[in-house]
């Protein structure tokens, strides 16, 4: 399970997350909403250790991730695909899939490239392994990138806006390898900007205003029409946000 308890974090001056309370169960897909700059990404980063804490606790299965050996057993535990693919220029997309598994979880070579290859297939790039990310579209980069996390066979996938750098088309691929592994009980934690999905696939909806979590959610709840004041005025806001 990931907690976090009256997490705080604060560029300088500025309070970027104030107190905020998230618990993710296994087997949940939890999506993180919210306007531009409210401290989304930012939640993202605390949880996989990106950022220090400034105040509160965050654990991973009871790993603390302030500490450096909680931090590396929730490293273990979670894996993070970015908005930007980050994929190595000069590497294959089978070795990028299978260095960290090597490196890492000191797998045999045969073995994890079986496992990386049996991904790739998944997603639909089975034929191109051996191609360089220079060689590949902007969609099928990140579903690369999306398989380099899962090679590391991880408890919980936190995605932050994986499909934002991507045009409609391509985002459609993503998006449906991701309600892929929904369905198959990946456990997931989502920033994104594509509602329809995120009520489609999550089991929660978290929304964050100016770095305050101010409403947390069942999704059938989150859409009802009598979902409350607070709500209704959030989904005014999503749905303008669509339009723009
Ligand atoms: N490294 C940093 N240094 C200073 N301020 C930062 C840093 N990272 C984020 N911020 C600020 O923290 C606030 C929250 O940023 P964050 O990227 O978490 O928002 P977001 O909700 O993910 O936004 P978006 O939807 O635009 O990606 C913003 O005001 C941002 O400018």
């Amino acid at each position: 399970m990931i907690v976090a308890e009256n997490v705080e974090k604060r560029f300088g001056d500025a309070l970027v997350l104030k107190r905020v309370n998230l618990r993710v169960e296994p087997g949940e897909v939890v999506t993180i909403l919210g306007a531009s700059g409210s401290g989304k990404s930012t939640l993202i980063r605390c949880i996989n250790g990106l950022e220090t804490l400034s105040g509160g606790k965050i654990t991973v299965d009871g790993h603390d991730v302030s500490t450096k050996a909680g931090l590396v057993a929730a490293r273990r535990a979670s894996a993070t695909v970015f908005q930007l693919f980050n994929l190595y220029p000069h590497m294959t997309a089978l070795r990028n899939i299978t260095l960290a598994p090597i490196e890492v979880l000191k797998l045999p070579k045969a073995e994890a490239e079986a496992r990386a290859r049996a991904l790739l297939d998944k997603v639909g790039l089975g034929a191109h392994a051996d191609a360089y990310p220079q060689q590949l579209s902007g969609g099928q980069r990140q579903r690369v990138g999306i398989c380099r996390a899962l090679a590391m066979q991880p408890r919980y996938l936190l995605l932050d806006e994986v499909t934002s750098a991507l045009d409609p088309e391509m985002t459609g691929d993503v998006l449906r390898i991701l309600a892929e592994l929904a369905a198959d009980g990946t456990t997931m934690v989502f920033v994104t900007h594509e509602i329809e999905f995120a009520r489609h696939i999550s089991s929660r909806i978290v929304f964050l205003e100016q770095g305050e979590l101010i409403v947390d959610l069942p999704t059938a709840q989150f859409f009802a029409e009598d979902g409350g004041l607070a709500v209704r005025r959030i989904r005014q806001f999503l749905s303008k946000m669509k339009k723009d």
